[in-house]
């Protein structure tokens, strides 16, 4: 069953057209981070890549593609989470780093603090030898994608999507979480979303498993929905239920539509979303798992050249 690495590329709706390049995108995200758990890389290793693979993807909503705030500018947050530990490293509302996944792992190996926004964490990416990139290089002109559009709808069924994340097992048994995004277009100045928020974007806890979330980050934020995951397989659930049951409490509490990928120790994975698509892939004894809309789960060998 391990290792296994599973990533999302953001629950939303994804337009006909965009949908096989998007699966594209979040499957090679997936050898990719299979390929550093086959290498014997941890699983935080393995989470990290995957996700820095999507930020560099303009089709999503992350890095390179994120959607813009209300003054046309990108700030985007991140989270990753060490299931051995508990450490984790976040930044929020962040300008100008290509990567914001690899500057949170900075800050949780780094500093003695879990998050760090804004002007700050430049700062902090400064120090590390962390180039800042152009405004401009982050900004994709494209139409609707899966990977957010030009306008936002509170209801993720009609808005655009496109937060990045993965949660992985490596053959010790350790679970991961990374979640990255631009955030929702249009969002105020300085908004901070679910994502960097620990037990809200992401969880990861060796002893129940791994969370990395998408959706309306108001919600989920209400509903700590990785927390409530994990929560719910503490009581007993598998991934798959415990996913489902977080999902429909947060649909029928709060109105809140949104999308999971989730793991547990032993290697048990789901990738379960309340929107109407959700870009997923899983990578396991050597298959590629993988699908976009509600029911679809297709496979192949994972040496099948892509
Ligand atoms: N696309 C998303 O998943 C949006 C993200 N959860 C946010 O609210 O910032």
């Amino acid at each position: 069953m391990l290792p296994v690495v599973v990533v999302h590329g953001g629950a939303g709706h994804c337009p006909k057209e965009m949908s096989e390049s998007a699966k594209k995108g979040v499957c090679a995200a997936a050898r990719a981070g299979y390929e550093v758990l086959r290498g014997g890389g941890s699983s935080m290793d393995a989470v990290v890549e995957a996700v820095t693979q999507l930020e560099n993807n303009s089709l999503f909503n992350a890095g390179c593609g994120s959607v813009l705030n209300i003054k046309g500018d990108v700030e985007m947050d991140a989270l990753v989470m060490d299931g051995q530990t508990l450490a984790s490293g976040a930044v929020a509302a962040v300008r100008n780093i290509a990567n914001p996944v690899q500057l949170s792992r900075l800050v949780m190996d780094k500093t003695s603090h879990v998050c760090l926004t804004a002007g700050g964490a430049q700062q902090f990416a400064e120090s590390m030898g962390v180039p800042l990139v152009q405004q401009e290089s982050l900004i994709t002109l494209r139409p609707p994608a899966c990977a957010g559009g030009r306008t936002w709808h509170p209801r993720p069924t009609q808005g655009k999507m496109g937060t990045v994340g993965a949660v992985a097992v490596d053959v010790h048994g350790n679970v991961a979480s990374a979640t990255s995004t631009g955030g929702i277009l249009n969002k105020m100045e300085g908004r901070v979303g679910d994502t960097p928020c620990v037990g809200c974007g992401g969880y990861a806890d060796n002893r129940v498993g791994a969370v990395s979330t998408t959706g309306y980050g108001e919600a989920i934020m209400k509903v700590t929905l990785a927390r409530l995951i994990l929560f719910h397989m503490e009581q007993g659930q598998s991934a798959e239920a415990a996913s489902d049951s977080a999902l429909a409490y947060m649909k029928s509490r709060v109105e809140g539509l949104g999308g999971v990928v989730t793991v547990d120790p032993q290697g048990h994975w789901a990738a379960r979303f309340s929107s109407t698509q959700m870009c997923w892939a899983a990578a396991q004894e050597d298959v590629l798992h993988y699908g976009v809309y509600a029911g679809e789960h297709l496979t192949e060998n994972i040496t099948t050249p892509q």
